[in-house]
């Protein structure tokens, strides 16, 4: 389980531009969970992935994963036990260096060897294997350089990299923001999938309304630093995309935007 407990995180400390963000933030998740987070521009989703991440430090809390405090440690430590898929394509994977190299770093993370150990035969067919599942092709690519991929190709890259070593929780962060809709509507379907295989706790942070009433466990509506709405269960199997909308058209109406 993931525990937030009474983050409280200003921005800007002692400046005009002083921002206090998180108040006391709690949140729980459960192994295994797959969270939809919406909410408005502005409102802490970044951050509050951020904080889980050891990205940005915070001014006091605790971050417990099953039970194990992970506040003071370093985001390369925390890393280990992290995937994460940012909304940038070009985030996440190395452009210069080829798909099977790609490959081999995400598969030796946290490992103390080097890529040699990554690009054996076996580990070749294995990747292979990996790409195949995506249908997209990219099986046949393991020479290309990563940056010559389309962005929809990259992403179900980085999606696939980010799950391939052993984790306990995936980070989206807005990650098919920049994807046309057909093609973030793939990355969704290959993100549900990989999750499920896989049965990593996720968070995805999402402003695609439709996608977190469709996908996933549970979905929180946060604003202003705080969570507004959770909804988990049945209570979120039966949620229509419009009841989200009206919430989030309300609080919108609220802060005057
Ligand atoms: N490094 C920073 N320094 C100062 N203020 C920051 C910093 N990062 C975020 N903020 C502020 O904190 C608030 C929350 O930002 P955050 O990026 O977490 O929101 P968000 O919900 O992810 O927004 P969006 O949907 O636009 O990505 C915003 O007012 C933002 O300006």
């Amino acid at each position: 389980m993931l525990e937030l407990i009474n983050i409280n995180k200003n921005y800007n400390a002692g400046s005009i531009n002083e921002l206090c963000l998180f108040q006391d933030f709690c949140l729980k998740i459960d192994e295994g969970d797959f969270v939809a987070v919406v909410g408005s521009n502005g409102s802490g989703k970044t951050s509050m992935l951020n904080i889980i991440c050891g990205s940005i430090d915070i001014d006091s809390g605790r971050i417990e994963v099953n039970g194990e405090d992970m506040s003071g440690k370093r985001d390369f430590f925390r890393h280990r036990k992290i995937g994460r898929v940012y909304q940038d394509p070009s985030k996440g994977t190395c452009p210069s260096m080829n798909i099977l190299e790609n490959m081999s770093i995400a598969d030796n993370k946290g490992k103390k060897y080097g890529l040699g150990r990554g690009v054996n035969k076996a580990r070749t067919d294995y990747y292979k294997e990996q790409l195949k599942s995506l249908n997209l092709g990219l099986e046949d690519k393991l020479y290309t350089q990563v940056g010559s991929l389309s962005g929809g190709q990259r992403q179900a890259l980085a999606l696939l990299m980010s799950t391939m070593s052993p984790i306990e929780f995936l980070i989206l962060d807005e990650h098919t923001a920049a994807l046309d809709p057909k093609t973030a509507e793939i990355i969704m379907e290959l993100t549900d999938k990989i999750v499920r295989e896989k049965k990593v706790t996720t968070i995805m942070v999402t402003h695609n309304l439709r996608y977190a009433v469709e996908y996933g466990d549970r979905l929180l509506m946060m604003h202003e630093g705080n969570v507004i709405l959770d909804k988990a269960g049945e209570e979120k199997k039966g949620l229509q995309t419009e009841e989200i909308m009206s919430v989030f058209n309300k609080i919108s109406v609220e802060c005057g935007n």
